[in-house]
């Protein structure tokens, strides 16, 4: 169901409040008044990005022949982060208010101050020189004193072992892609796998980002689910374009509408790839990137093949050629995704004007809601068979259970947290051994068998 508010009216102030409160996600290191671009995630925002999980992988393992999942270490060999380009090239371009000393994103500056300025194509002179001709203030200060722009690594650098020398350098690593890459010869040798085929991966990623992060849309520490394809050269084009409409369905499955997706295609592209997209949704502070898919070409085996000195060819069995395959990467921010959901499902619906009765409700698809639904006993005396629906239900799904305050403000305290159905017991229902189910959405109820309630249920949460 559609929420009445748009994404311009909806406030990230009010969607943070509610994930703090509701406990889906907590500043980081709360208690020691967090730290700059972290938050822990609660006990229902937990669930909301298991569930975000769960539908990703029926998505594009299960349901895909060809597929396979890895799950690769997140400190890898520091060569293959020189392969790979990252020590020589992951970087932002940085400068500094001589006046307050705040650091800003050139690229961040120039693109706030003219969205059609595509700092992307820019080179670093290019945007100094922009910056300057434009006057463009500081965001914190609004004087004019920057210092030069240069390049800031994003990798986060840790050591092994006891000594801090370079040789003992290793990184956190700041995508998923390599894992995959690195495992292409095993994950096609174990599974016999013929091309085209896909690795797929969940994990986490690390980025030292220094620019402010619009809640959890830019963190330090993130997760991402990315699915790469293998394929000769020549299939790679038609790939390319099949991954960037599979990945807005998904969005568009999840619950996330048409009108609020876009594709963003690259005008400036990395040396190695071919094409490049973005997926973008319309968040309540802008447009922002949720995904994105690259022809990478045959670049990434190439150069492990060359810094390994292990072959990555893969040996067609019907024309007997041998060749390193092109890859057509797909990769999905997993807590922007999350935040996306949430923004879109965060809803105000006034139900008396004059009462200013506002129902807050988070109209979440029941995919992934972390709860399926509530069971609430009408009067504290019913809590003992109320329970053992419960019990039976809690069996097959994250059920809730609250018996303290009216109906109507448990009702309430379901819808915030996006819980599709309130299942209420009461002194009907031991006689009759039904229950009334109450639609998150509609609010609309019905009578339902306690027998029948878990193929209700099941039914309406499949994804
Ligand atoms: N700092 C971050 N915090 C949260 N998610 C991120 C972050 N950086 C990237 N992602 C997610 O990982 C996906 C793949 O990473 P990719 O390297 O393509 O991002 P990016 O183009 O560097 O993102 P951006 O331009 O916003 O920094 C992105 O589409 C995004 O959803």
């Amino acid at each position: 169901m559609k929420a009445v508010l748009k994404p311009e009216e909806k406030s990230m102030e009010k969607i943070v409040a509610l994930c703090k409160t509701r406990g889906f996600i907590f500043p980081g290191s709360d208690i020691y008044g967090g730290l700059a671009n972290t938050w822990d995630y609660g006990p229902l925002g937990a669930r909301l990005k298991n569930n975000v999980k769960d539908t990703w992988r029926k998505r594009f393992i299960q349901e895909r022949k060809n597929s396979y999942e890895v799950d690769a270490d997140i400190l890898m060999h520091p060569r293959v982060w020189e392969a790979s380009g990252h020590v020589a090239s992951f970087s932002d371009p940085l400068l500094d208010c001589k006046e307050c000393k705040m650091r800003h994103r050139a690229d961040n500056l120039i693109d706030d101050f003219d969205p059609n300025a595509h700092a992307d194509g820019m080179t670093k002179e290019e945007m100094f020189q922009y910056i300057k001709d434009h006057h463009i203030p500081c965001p914190n200060c609004g004087k004019h004193n920057f210092t030069d722009i240069r390049e800031f690594n994003l990798m986060f650098q840790t050591f092994r072992g006891v000594t801090n020398n370079n040789k003992s350098i290793i990184y956190l690593r700041p995508e998923n892609a390599q894992g995959e890459y690195v495992n292409f010869l095993n994950v096609q040798r174990t599974m016999r796998a013929k091309l085209p085929f896909s690795i797929g991966q969940i994990g986490k990623a690390f980025r030292n980002e220094i620019t402010p992060g619009n809640f959890t849309f830019r963190t330090i520490e993130f997760e991402q689910m990315e699915f790469q394809t293998f394929c000769k050269e020549g299939t790679d084009t038609e790939l390319y374009d099949y991954f960037k409409a599979y990945g807005k369905q998904y969005f568009e499955d999840l619950g996330l509408p048409a009108e609020h997706l876009r594709f963003h295609d690259h005008e400036k592209l990395a040396h190695y790839a071919k094409a490049a997209c973005d997926i973008e949704f319309l968040f309540p502070f802008g447009w922002g990137e949720i995904n994105g898919t690259h022809n990478r070409t045959n670049f990434d085996l190439t150069r492990h093949q060359e810094y390994s000195g292990q072959k990555m060819e893969y040996l067609d069995p019907e024309t007997n050629e041998k060749f390193i395959p092109f890859i057509i990467e797909s990769t999905y921010g997993l807590d922007r995704t999350v935040l996306a959901l949430l923004s879109e499902a965060y809803d105000e619906e006034v139900l008396d004007a004059e009462k200013n009765d506002v129902r807050v409700v988070l109209r979440l698809n029941p995919a992934v809601a972390p709860y399926k639904a509530a069971v609430l006993p009408l009067s504290k005396k019913l809590s003992g068979p109320a329970l053992e629906v419960y019990n039976r239900l809690a069996k097959k799904f994250m059920v809730d259970f609250d018996e303290t305050g009216s109906i109507g403000k448990r009702y309430r305290r379901e819808d915030e947290i996006g819980t599709p159905f309130c299942i209420t017991y009461d002194f009907d229902s031991e006689n009759d051994g039904c229950v009334t189910i109450r639609d998150r959405d509609t609010m609309a109820q019905e009578r339902v068998k306690i027998d029948e309630l878990e193929a209700y249920i099941a039914a309406r949460i499949e994804f």
